[in-house]
């Protein structure tokens, strides 16, 4: 992964900023003892300033239009480039961060319809033990802009190094505020998700940014890993992740279970190392996994000869599907939120789910050997599959969340203990979890 790029001010800068009087803003909100200097320095208290970033005078106009000729006239609050994507909404309350650096975001122009956005600001850079970011997702924005009803560009959490708007400018994203989110969430609701362009600036020219169909792009092979990455090289079990736009937190679910993982790119004939590998899981990813056909083929392949278990989430499941036999569509609007219900047809159980896709397997009539696992409680899409007999399965919601709820992660825990309990047939010896080995990720 790329080192992220940060705005946060060195120590050295803020000391200097000190010197000068200046108290400084990022600084005083993450880093404690830069605000202890600032009394040494000073011997006195500093004065007194705004607790938040001023906010310019004269707004700069933002424009968002639909394909369908709906207008919206609003305010910026990010980056000064206009943009295309298609238009869809999230209905989750929290979790901008996350979202934003979730992969299979990219392309589209993300409409919130919670009314207030941004008043925890974004946080600053954290890792875990295993190298990978905290806070985010990714290791950088991927949706093509933002929409939101009221933007708080004052904020406040102990994690936030920056406001939201400041995080869009530095990442080159544009953001509207001040437009009507419900009447625009009415029109993608009812027609579908629609191609959209946002323009930055006074006297809007459409004519100047072409629509552009982020569906028409193979989406994942902008966002997979050019090489393979190791995780927790020392973990007991051994699981290949084919990176279709992996979120850092399906990672951590995978190693904080004692897992080593390597994440393979997209197009990797994992095929020819599989026996390397104790299970195989399939990541989530953008777009339209119609685009994906290596992917397809080399999964396709797994599954008539890799008897060891294959796991898959939201794409995953598109993928396993179409490798399956299945058909994907695309759903009208798509289920992107953090409160979806997902029933589970085996044991009748019903779960809340984070959720983040437009397309849907047709499941109405399985292939052999293949069972219909989760549908959704509110619409009846599909929301997983899982073969009969052999120890594949994927499902369309996200367990690892992030953001959203908690409730279905244990199918990590059962994808991971079905991949030992395996490994100890297989090997006839008794595998164990180690302590976890706190290691950075190695390109292998
Ligand atoms: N989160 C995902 O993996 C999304 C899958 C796919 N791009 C869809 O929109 O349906």
């Amino acid at each position: 992964m790329t080192n992220f790029l940060t705005k946060s001010i060195s120590v050295s800068r803020a000391v200097s900023l000190v010197s000068h009087g200046i108290k400084p803003f990022v600084a005083t909100r993450g880093l404690a003892t830069v605000k202890d200097q600032s009394f040494t320095l000073n011997k006195k208290p500093p004065p007194p300033i705004a607790p938040y970033a001023p906010v310019s005078l004269k707004p700069t106009p933002a424009t968002l239009k639909l394909k369908s000729g709906e207008v919206y006239s609003g305010t910026s609050f990010g980056a000064n480039v206009h943009t295309s994507g298609e238009a869809v909404f999230t209905t989750s309350l929290v979790g901008y961060p996350e979202s934003m650096t979730d992969p299979s975001y990219r392309g589209q122009v993300l409409v919130f319809t919670q009314p207030l956005v941004g008043n925890y600001g974004v946080p600053g850079i954290f890792k875990d033990e295993y190298g990978l970011l905290k806070f985010f997702e990714s290791d950088r924005i991927h949706c093509e802009g933002i929409v939101v009803g009221d933007y708080a560009s004052r904020y406040s959490h102990w994690t936030a190094v920056e406001s939201l708007g400041e995080w869009c400018t530095r990442f080159g994203v544009p953001a509207i505020s001040g437009v009507d989110t419900r009447a625009i969430v009415h029109i993608l609701r009812d027609q579908g998700s629609t191609l959209s362009k946002l323009y930055i600036g006074e006297d809007p020219d459409f004519s100047k940014i072409p629509y552009s169909d982020p569906n028409e792009r193979n989406l994942v092979s902008e966002v997979s890993t050019a090489v393979p990455v190791s995780y927790n090289p020392f973990g007991d079990i051994k699981i290949g992740v084919v990176d279709c736009g992996v979120k850092n937190n399906i990672l951590r679910a995978l190693v904080k279970r004692g897992a080593a993982v390597t994440v393979l790119p997209w197009n990797f004939n994992f095929n020819k190392v599989s026996d390397q590998f104790d299970g195989i899981f399939i990541s989530n990813g953008p777009g339209n996994p119609t685009k994906v056909v290596e992917t397809v083929q080399n999964v396709r392949h797994a599954l008539a000869t890799y008897k060891r278990p294959i796991f898959g989430i939201c794409m995953g499941n598109l993928v396993l599907g179409l490798a399956a036999g299945l058909d994907v569509y695309k759903l009208r609007f798509g289920n992107r939120g953090h409160n979806v219900p997902a029933l589970n047809v085996l044991d009748g159980k019903c779960q809340i789910t984070s959720q983040n896709h437009g397309y849907a397997l047709q499941d109405n009539v399985m292939p052999n050997g293949w069972t219909k696992y989760y549908v959704n409680a509110n619409d009846g899409s599909n929301e997983g599959i899982r073969h009969k007999t052999l120890p594949f399965k994927s499902v369309q919601f996200h367990p690892e969340a992030k953001g959203g709820p908690q409730d279905t992660e244990f199918l990590f825990d059962e994808f991971l203990s079905k991949v030992r309990t395996d490994k100890i047939q297989r090997e006839g010896i008794k595998t164990f979890v180690p302590e976890t080995f706190i290691s950075q990720p190695q390109v292998v």
